[in-house]
């Protein structure tokens, strides 16, 4: 063979990123443009063709700069905390989406979704949620959540990673 020729392998490369870590760790990519100084949450919304229809993260709603809403968890009230105002990363895939039929999708979050993005998920018809953390299961709100899912009919499942990490190299060194 001339020498100027590369050998071209056989077989496909092995070692590719599997659909649902390809899935999560976009989740996980949009997590890390939350604001939030203690919880950064990702959601990727994908229909059953493996198109990625929506993306998003927990942060401010449009217009709110980051910088004069309050971050903090203690306050006198919700309206002294970030709770009252967050736009949580379901809700801002939901809305992000650049498809007016999601019905059938499944949602790769971050974190196990509060009852009412659960409500969000159901009405937009989400039929499947994965998610990577469950941090406060027998909490009311994800309580809630679970039993809307389940009266819905939407599946819930706990991620399982093929590669439990992955680097991007965002150099121009190759890696
Ligand atoms: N499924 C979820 C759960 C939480 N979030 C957001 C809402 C807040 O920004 C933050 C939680 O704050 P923490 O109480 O952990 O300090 O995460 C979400 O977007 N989706
Ligand atoms: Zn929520």
């Amino acid at each position: 063979m001339a020498e100027h020729v590369k050998e071209v392998p056989e077989r496909k490369r092995d070692d590719f990123l599997r659909w649902e870590d390809y899935f999560m760790s976009l989740a996980s990519i949009s997590a890390m443009r939350s604001k939030d100084p203690n919880t950064q949450v990702g959601a990727a919304i994908i229909t059953a063709e493996f198109k990625v229809v929506g993306l998003g993260y927990n942060g401010m709603p449009i217009g709110c700069h980051d910088d004069i809403m309050p971050w903090g968890k203690m306050g006198s009230d919700l309206s002294e905390t970030k709770y009252g105002f967050v736009c949580h990363a379901e809700m801002n895939a939901i809305m992000n989406k650049n498809t007016h039929d999601i019905s059938g999708s499944t949602m790769y979050t971050t974190h196990f979704p509060c009852n009412e993005c659960a409500k969000l998920i159901i009405q937009s018809r989400i039929k499947r949620v994965v998610y990577l953390h469950h941090k406060k299961p027998q909490d009311p709100i994800y309580v809630a959540a679970a039993f809307l899912f389940d009266t819905a009919g939407v599946k819930c499942k706990k991620f399982e990673a093929e590669k439990p990490s992955i680097t991007i190299n965002l150099s121009e060194r190759p890696s």
